[in-house]
């Protein structure tokens, strides 16, 4: 089983994280970017800013996720794999270009192993911009909440457009409710 969670930045996917790591003591937890060795270098260089192009930095994602596909998801698909964040923040992300190509590019990277479960927790404009208010922004939030709700909106085309198994949950019901939202879906 290979559970991603999904969401723009402050959706809720961290506090999420942290429950499932409570409750599936036996589950790997990953993330992207930076969920192998080669993912931390590569994260620290995208989310810096240090690639002025914007194909580049889309290239610095790929990497890692060709990276992380191969170190971590595949030895341990018969165990159950929950990852922050997948190749539908790598798709939804490279808004610069049309979401076919990026979908093309997303699969050499993870050589057609998708998630079995996508979990993304959908925030509205207002929620969400309560929520940058609280915390430093890193050069790629820091383009704005327009941005970033279009980001989230390209998400859930992408689900859709892989056919993937899916849930999408409002953000801003509460922690506990969200939670177990969570766990009817992965245990379905
Ligand atoms: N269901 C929720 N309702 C209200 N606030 C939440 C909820 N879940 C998380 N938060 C708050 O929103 C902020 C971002 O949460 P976080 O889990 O870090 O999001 P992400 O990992 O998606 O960026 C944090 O301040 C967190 O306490
Ligand atoms: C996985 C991935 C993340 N991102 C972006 C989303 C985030 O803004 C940033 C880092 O992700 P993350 O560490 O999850 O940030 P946050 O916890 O604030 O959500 O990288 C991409 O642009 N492309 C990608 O392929």
């Amino acid at each position: 089983m290979y559970v991603v969670i999904e969401g723009i930045d402050t959706a809720g996917k961290s506090t999420q994280l942290d429950i499932l790591k409570n409750n599936h003591k036996e589950a790997i937890f990953t993330k992207e970017p930076g969920g192998t060795q080669l993912g931390l270098k590569l994260r620290e260089m995208a989310l810096n800013g240090e690639a002025k192009s914007k194909v580049a930095e889309m290239f610095l994602f790929l990497a890692d996720r060709a990276e992380h596909i191969e170190e971590v998801i595949k030895p341990n698909e018969k165990n159950m794999i929950v990852s922050d964040r997948s190749v539908i923040s790598g798709i939804a992300y490279a808004s610069n270009l049309p979401l076919e190509i990026v979908i093309s590019l997303n699969l050499i990277a993870t050589s057609n192993t998708l998630p079995t479960h996508v979990i993304l927790l959908e925030l509205t404009k207002e929620e969400l911009t309560k929520r940058l208010q609280g915390k430093s922004n890193d050069s790629i939030e820091s383009r704005g909440i327009d941005y970033l709700i279009n980001i989230q909106n390209r998400m859930k085309e992408t689900v859709k457009m892989l056919k993937l198994n899916h849930i999408f949950i409002d953000a801003s019901l509460s922690i506990k409710e969200i939670s177990e939202k969570i766990e009817d879906f992965i245990n379905g």
